[in-house]
This record gives structure tokens, sequence and C-alpha cells, in this order.
């Protein structure tokens, strides 16, 4: 393919020797060269070495719409191999992603339905996790926090009590994506002969299957036999029999969330406010969580600085042109410049203002832009050309539903009842950058009180 890309510009120098000295570079400093090429080609596309491949990356509302209709680029393709999941999960989720259909459809219409056992997980979970006492301040571990409460809170919805509660089992589920995630990295690096070797030492993750599965084994089996006794037929298959395939997303967001809710407490008194208008008259329901516009704007605003330099990762099945006339050939890997489209002040090829001082962390940006424009396309749900944080198209993020509830939930609870704030002297932890991939600070910690009246 190197000799196919010869006309899409390199980020660093395309020498043989250089591209494997770049491809490390990639690993450290993956983020600075994305957007040194976005500076230079927006609207177009540039490549980047990575150990496995070089990369495509395009920008611009016009490629980026392209993606969305593009047939022949393939997002699961893609993912299986960056993440590997064969290895660790296994084909099958690639072969027949039926999960898929399960969350965009039974999942996100039974929100509703399930906000009162998820609210009631929330509140459990934050006050086993952060055991304030009265006037005093405690220091939590961030990430480790969100781990437990966001496992918690979604096992319920998936598994339900008392499962949703078992040590064994949140262990997992709360291990599992860390092991995915990680261990395709590990995996990566070695040779294809070499990976299915590589993958039983260092992922856990097909026995965490099984042990997942012993769990929930019962629960699936009894679940069917309801139906069959209720609908005289056997379901179509044991749906969803490793509930613990969740997404690390909803993780990755709380984590960077508790962080500017710390670090920018300018915003807690008007949400404070909003929730007790909202909230307060309507009572705790999904549609009244809906209205709370400025809780909803603060969360993308968290979102919007968090996403990583790249996303939204295809891989052409054939050749495919752009409506710019670029062409990539079949087995191209390409991807968006997420962060550097969220940095942009002035999207070139439209001449419009994006985002006014996009650097700066403005919690109500989108709630001030809903309310002038009148519109809601600037939720933290819609999928937009220039808000990437969800993706887009046939495999824009089907959880997304699920996430904003739970996210908005999670703050108006935290709102109501705890004061937090960063450590004396500390300010907002920085994201950690790896391969483009950016996530929240782990080892950072912030401060719980109870909330005085
Ligand atoms: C704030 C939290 C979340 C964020 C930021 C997020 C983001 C994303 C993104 C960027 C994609 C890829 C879109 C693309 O390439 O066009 C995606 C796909 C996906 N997400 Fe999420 N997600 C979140 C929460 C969730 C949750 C809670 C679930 C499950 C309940 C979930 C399930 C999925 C699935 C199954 C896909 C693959 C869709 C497909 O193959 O068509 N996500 N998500």
């Amino acid at each position: 393919t190197t000799h196919q890309l010869r006309h899409i510009p390199t980020i660093g120098s395309s020498g043989v020797m250089f591209s494997y000295y770049n491809a490390f570079k990639f690993i450290f400093r993956g983020h600075d060269m994305i957007q040194k090429g976005y500076n230079e080609y927006h609207g177009t596309a540039f490549k980047v070495p990575t150990l496995s491949r070089w990369l495509v990356m395009v920008s611009g509302p016009q490629m980026i719409d392209d993606i969305r209709r593009g047939d022949q680029l393939s997002f699961t393709e893609a993912v299986s191999e960056i993440v590997h999941t064969d290895y660790t999960i296994g084909p099958q989720i690639r072969v027949d992603p039926y999960h898929i259909g399960i969350i965009r459809t039974p999942l996100t219409e039974n929100l509703g339905a399930r906000f009162l056992d998820i609210k009631d997980e929330i509140i459990v979970g934050f006050g086993d996790h952060i055991q304030t006492k009265e006037n005093e301040w405690i220091s939590i571990s961030t990430l480790d926090t969100a781990m437990k409460s966001v496992s918690r809170t979604s096992n319920r919805l998936f598994v339900d009590l008392p499962l949703c509660r078992n040590a064994d089992f949140t262990k997992l589920a709360e291990d599992f994506t860390m092991d995915v995630i990680g261990g395709g990295l590990i995996i990566n690096v070695f040779p294809d002969i070499l990976k299915p070797l590589v993958k039983n030492i260092v992922t856990r993750v097909p026995r965490s299957i099984q042990r997942a599965i012993s769990h929930t084994g019962p629960l699936f089996q009894a679940q069917m036999e309801k139906v069959e006794r209720e609908q005289g037929e056997l379901p179509e298959r044991p749906e969803a029999q490793d509930p613990s395939r969740r997404n690390i997303y909803d993780l990755s967001a709380l984590t960077p969330l508790l962080y500017d809710l710390a670090a920018y407490p300018q915003y807690v008194e008007p949400m404070r406010e909003e929730v007790q208008m909202i909230l307060g008259a309507e009572g705790w329901t999904k549609t009244s969580v809906l209205g709370l516009h400025k809780l909803d704007s603060f969360i993308k605003e968290s979102q919007r600085l968090a996403i990583g330099g790249l996303q939204m990762n295809r891989k052409a099945m054939k050749d495919f042109t752009f409506s710019n006339g670029i062409t990539i050939p079949a087995g191209t890997h390409i991807a968006v410049a997420t962060y550097a489209a969220h940095m942009d002040e002035v999207i070139p090829s439209s001449q419009t203002i994006y985002m006014k001082n996009p650097k700066e962390f403005q919690g109500f940006r989108f709630a001030e832009m809903r309310q002038a424009e009148g519109e809601d396309k600037h939720q933290l749900v819609s999928l937009s050309l220039d808000f990437l944080t969800f993706g887009t198209g046939r495999h824009a993020c089907p959880g997304r539903f699920f996430a904003a509830m739970e996210l908005k939930t999670m703050l108006a609870h935290i709102l109501m009842t705890y004061d937090v704030k960063l450590p004396d002297g500390c300010s907002r932890p920085d994201n950690l950058w790896f391969q483009a991939t950016s996530s929240p600070n782990r080892k950072a910690q912030i401060l719980f009180r109870k909330r005085m009246m």
C-alpha cells in the first residue's frame, strides 16, 4: 500500500528508515503529528505511520460526510484489526454484531421504564463508594470511583439485581473493558504469527467471558423459559449471554466530568438551580432529565475536550474516492482528526466560526447556542459533522441515549448530594496521550464532602 498511497502527503518523513522512527514517534507524539497534518491539509488527507500500517487521516465536513455515506468503508473490520477483538473477545462479535441491535432498540426503548432502577443504583452506588462524613472532606480516586459507579449502574440495566451487586461479577465487569483494550494494545505489537500465543498470556478475556457466562447463564435460561411460557415459542437466540461486553466510553466520560466539576466551581450553583427547578417540580424521570439543558451542555463541553486525536476508524474494502477527488486503495485504514476538529475556531471551507475560544472550557456554551438558535441540534446526543464524540452515520454510537441519561442523572445526583473540589494547590489533571488516544488521568484524586444545605 505504501506505493499506492504515494499521492497522500506524509507527516514526518516517509523513507523506509524514517517510517519506523516516525511510527515510534507516533506512539508518544501522535497527537501533535495529527494536529500538524490538520493545520497543513485541512479538508484533504494526510497519512501518519503507525507500527502496523499507514493511517490516512481526513478532516473537514465534506470528507466526514463522505465517510457517513461510504458503504465500502467498514467500521467493524477496522476496529477488529486495531483492538484485535478476534484474539480477545473472539471473532463472533465481528461476524455477527447482534449486540448493536439490542442496544439500539430494546435497551434504548426501555430507558424510561427502567429509569427509577438506574437512579436507585446511582444513589446506592455513590453512597457505597463515597463514604462522606458530616462536614469533612474525603479524598477519593476519581477513576476508580467512576469505574465502579458506571459498572454498577450499567449492570443494573443489563442484568438487574442481585447480580449487579455481586462482588465477583462487578469485578469482572470492571476488569473486562480494561483487558480488551489493554490486551489489544499489547497484541498489536506482535507479528501475526505470534498473536494467538500472546493472547493467552496477556489477556484474561476468554477466562473472564467464561466466568461471566457462569453468572449470567441461569439468568438467561430463566428469561428464555419465561418468554417460551408466555409466547409459546423459543426466543430466537439467547441474546447477549455475555453482558460484560460493555463499552469503555461511558467510563471514560464520567472521569473527566468529575475533574471538570471540581475544576470549574462557577458552574455548580447554576446547575443546582436547574436541577432544583426541573427535577424538584417534575420529579426524577427520564423526561424531566431531558430538560436539564445546562447539565447536558456541561457534559457535552467536557466530552468535547476529552476526545482523542483520532476516531471513526474505517477500512476501505474497495477502492474509494472522496467527493474532493482523493482516492484510497482497498485495504487502507482511515480515521478522522477529531481533537483538532473540536479545537478549530474556523472551518476554513465554510468560513463560519465553529467555536468561540475553543481552548477554553465553557460549560454552558452549548446551552447558550441552543437557546439562541432555538434548536435541539446542540444536545449532547445530536450527531453533527463538527461534534464528533459519538461518531457519524450508520455506526454512530447506539449507546449514546443511555450514556447521556446515565451521566446527567449521575451529575444531578452528585450536585444535589455532595460538594466537590480539587485538592488544594492542584489544577485540573491533564489528559494522557498515547498513540493519539486521549484518556483521563488515572491517578488523580478529588475531594468530596456531604453537601451542606
Ligand atoms: C459517553 C459515552 C460514549 C461515547 C463517547 C461513545 C462513543 C462512540 C463512538 C465514537 C463510536 C464509533 C462511532 C463511529 O466510528 O462512527 C461508538 C460506537 C459504539 N458504541 Fe458508543 N459511546 C459511548 C457510550 C456507549 C454505551 C454506554 C454503549 C452501550 C450500551 C455503547 C455502545 C456502542 C456500540 C455497540 C458501538 C458500535 C456501533 C456500530 O458498530 O455500529 N456506547 N461509540
